[in-house]
């Protein structure tokens, strides 16, 4: 069986195609279009990881929709047989999805009605449906939530403090990057099995970015709440802020577009530094701004990382994945000096050339890095969901 994962964003498409042999998927490819709306290209890399595909359009107004028909094809033409199935990465699952689902009318009808809780990402996972349903109507899709891997959360800590009618119209906390955190659960079970039995802290530190607690490789806590703006300080989002903030901008006269607006695509460390929100420019960076930035983006994940592992009752390992955490071993070695507290003692040399375990034999907590691939997770959890409807 031949599955092809995407992961539709605003303005890039990433995907990866396996090859769902016995045991562990083989990744045949995988690629992205970026620059959507701007000037898109395409680029896709083989097995062995050399560049085997790159191509640029010539309309810089091409939707989502046209620019997967055109990949679906180039793909297509490339494996000779056809795909038999899509899995989608849909950031908001909402309370009604717990597991990866077939998709179809009622599902999608379903999924529409959460773009509110999810601006920057569900309608583009939504796009890309509709898009592959349009050009391979026979092709089965599934969706792959990043809340999925919180609903199993103790009720305490998907709670909210307000009336609690509001509570039982999903006004709730439900925690994303859960595909990314399935994954290196499943990782972390296979590297290491002893730690991935105890109170483990995973950083997934990316454009978005959030810490969860897992116990056993369960989640029972995150930093991100009803949406994906909850929590640490991110590309640009805004993380945890005082809900007192908004009342006070729309007192001054701010109207609630420019208020998501600015919280959503205008905040986090762009807004902080004014000068990118891609942490490689600020770390090269010598602004005083940038600095500041990424200082506030450590210190939250150290204090947030507290209130963690007080959720844990205590911590075995921290493990950092996402592209800041699994390249950027200035942010690593920050967050490992603010978890000293903690017992945690980093190996600088292994920091540095980013192994697997990064802490000293004498630090009480593990520090690990491991990369994530949420893209092979959504093409596990769709030949199981295809099989299941089979037998
Ligand atoms: N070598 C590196 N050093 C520091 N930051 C890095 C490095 N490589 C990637 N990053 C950062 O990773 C972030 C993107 O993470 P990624 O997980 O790829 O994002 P996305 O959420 O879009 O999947 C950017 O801030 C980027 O600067
Ligand atoms: C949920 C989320 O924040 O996703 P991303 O990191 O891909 O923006
Ligand atoms: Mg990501």
């Amino acid at each position: 069986m031949t599955i092809l994962s995407l992961n539709a964003g605003s303005s890039s498409i990433k995907f990866a195609l396996f090859s769902m042999t016995e045991g562990e998927p083989l990744r045949l490819g995988h690629g992205k279009i970026e620059e959507i709306g701007i000037a898109p290209s395409l680029v896709v890399w083989g097995a062995d990881e050399a560049v085997t595909l790159e191509h640029r359009w010539e309309h810089t107004a091409l939707t989502h929709e046209e620019l997967l028909g055109d990949l679906l094809e180039a793909l297509e033409n490339r494996l000779g047989s056809g795909l038999e199935a899509v899995g989608h990465r849909i950031v908001h699952g909402g309370e009604q999805f717990s597991a990866p689902v077939r998709i179809d009318e009622g599902v999608l009808s379903i999924l529409s009605s959460l773009s509110p809780l999810a601006p920057l990402h569900q309608p583009h996972n939504l796009a890309a449906v509709r898009a592959v349903a349009r050009h391979r109507p026979s092709l089965p899709q599934v969706a792959c939530f990043d809340t999925a891997f919180h609903h199993g959360q103790p009720h305490v800590a998907s709670r909210v403090a307000v009336p609690r009618k509001l509570g039982e119209q999903g006004v709730r906390r439900y925690g994303f990057h859960g595909i990314s955190y399935a994954y290196i659960a499943r990782r972390l079970a296979e590297l290491d099995p002893v730690t991935s039995t105890g109170r483990v802290i995973v950083a997934h530190l990316g454009n978005g970015a959030s810490l969860c607690a897992m116990n056993g490789g369960r989640s029972i806590e995150s930093t991100m709440g009803f949406t994906a703006l909850d929590g640490l300080v991110m590309g640009t989002r805004c993380g945890s802020i005082d809900p007192g903030i908004l009342i006070y901008l729309m007192q001054q006269g701010m109207s609630l577009g420019a208020v998501e607006h600015m919280l959503y695509s205008e905040s986090g460390l762009l807004g902080l530094s004014g000068v990118s929100s891609d942490m490689r420019t600020l770390l090269a960076s010598h602004d005083l701004a940038a600095a500041e930035a990424v200082e506030l983006f450590v210190y939250r994940i150290v204090t947030q990382a507290g209130a963690l592992a007080a959720s844990l009752a205590g911590l075995d390992a921290f493990v950092f994945t996402g592209g800041i955490g699994e390249n950027a071993a200035q942010i690593r070695e920050q967050v490992a000096t603010g978890l000293h507290w903690l017992g945690a003692g980093l190996d600088p040399s292994a920091n540095e050339r980013g192994d697997f375990l990064i802490s000293t034999p004498e630090s009480r907590i593990k520090l690990m890095v491991l990369p994530t691939d949420e893209e092979r997770m959504i093409a596990i959890d769709t030949q199981a969901i295809l099989r299941a409807k089979r037998s």
